[in-house]
């Protein structure tokens, strides 16, 4: 078996895992992308030299060419189109090819029902700091994986950040704190960014605020053992700025509002998974 890795369907989830692979010393000559533009497909093998990225509107098989011979392939579109490639690509799997998919919504079930008889599959979950190699990735082994096939899956997936193995029932909840998460903290951002024009800073410095801001405490939150609650408190010195920050906050129910967020994405990855079927 070779080591190709093929991203089947690379928009920004794959296009992000590839990057965080492609940092963390994945050779660029075992790497082959498909997407449906020509356009898309030269972005991508101009950003990363030495792939391979083959648009469907130039070669309609570049789906199964790519995952002819691949050790691993991952499929990377929308959850609505990921079990038509399953059908696809199945005529090009060899038996030992291992499926993973990061699509939300899509259950281990609908993927090996897709697939030939057998055909090992993991379902992932990540998110798109994995470009930096500093994404969070969750895997949920199908019924045929094997635990070598696994290991070969997440000792890839180390490269694009955390790998963490989770039963499939919790993979709707893991996504609405880290799939989706990393939008939350960019929403964070931009209300940080607008309330600081609303008090009176020009906008370019107001967003550079909020990014570095951001971005600083992120790198914070990063170092072995950090905890936020602590975090939180050496900023918060008594009776200062920061306590009447945080005490509007809870007045104004913003964890009970983050809580709502995340409850409603899990429900909506629940309503997407029926609507497949
Ligand atoms: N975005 C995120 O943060 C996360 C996304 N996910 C999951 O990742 C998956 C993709 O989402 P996302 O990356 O945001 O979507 P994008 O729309 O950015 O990417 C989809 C890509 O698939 C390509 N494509 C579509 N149909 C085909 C096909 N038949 N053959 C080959 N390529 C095809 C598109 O090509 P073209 O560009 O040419 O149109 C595009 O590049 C979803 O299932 C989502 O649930 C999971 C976790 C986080
Ligand atoms: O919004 C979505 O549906 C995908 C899954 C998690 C992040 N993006």
């Amino acid at each position: 078996m070779s080591n190709r890795i093929a991203f089947l369907g690379c928009g920004s989830m794959n296009e992000a895992i590839l990057g965080g692979l492609l940092k963390a010393g994945t050779d660029p000559g075992d790497v082959v992308a498909t997407v449906r533009r020509a356009e898309r497909a030269s972005e991508l093998a101009g950003r990363y030299q030495g792939i391979t990225a083959i648009a469907g509107e130039e070669e309609p098989d570049n789906n199964r060419q790519a995952a002819k011979g691949s050790a691993v392939v991952i499929l990377g579109v929308k959850p609505v189109g990921i079990t038509d490639l399953a059908r696809e690509i199945s005529p090009a799997l060899s038996p030992d090819t291992v499926v993973v998919s990061v699509a939300a919504a899509v259950s281990i079930a609908q993927l090996e029902a897709a697939l030939p008889a057998g055909q090992p599959v993991i379902r992932t979950m990540p998110n798109t700091p994995a470009k930096l190699g500093r994404g969070v990735v969750s895997v949920s082994p199908g019924t045929h994986c094997t635990p070598e096939q696994l290991q070969l899956v997440k000792d890839i997936l180390r490269g694009a950040g955390t790998v963490v193995e989770v039963p499939e029932e919790q993979v709707d909840a893991l996504s609405a704190i880290s799939g989706s998460g990393p939008a939350y903290a960019f929403y964070l951002a931009e209300a940080m960014a607008n309330a600081g024009e609303e008090l009176g800073l020009d906008r370019e410095l107001s967003l550079l605020l909020a990014r570095e801001t951001v971005a600083g405490a992120g790198l914070m939150l990063a170092e072995p053992g950090a905890n936020p609650a602590a975090l939180r408190k050496a900023v918060t010195s008594p009776n200062g700025t920061t306590e009447r920050a945080i005490a509007t906050f809870d007045q104004q129910g913003i964890p009970a509002i983050i809580a709502a967020g995340a409850k409603a994405a899990a429900d909506r990855a629940a309503e997407i998974t029926k609507q497949l079927g």
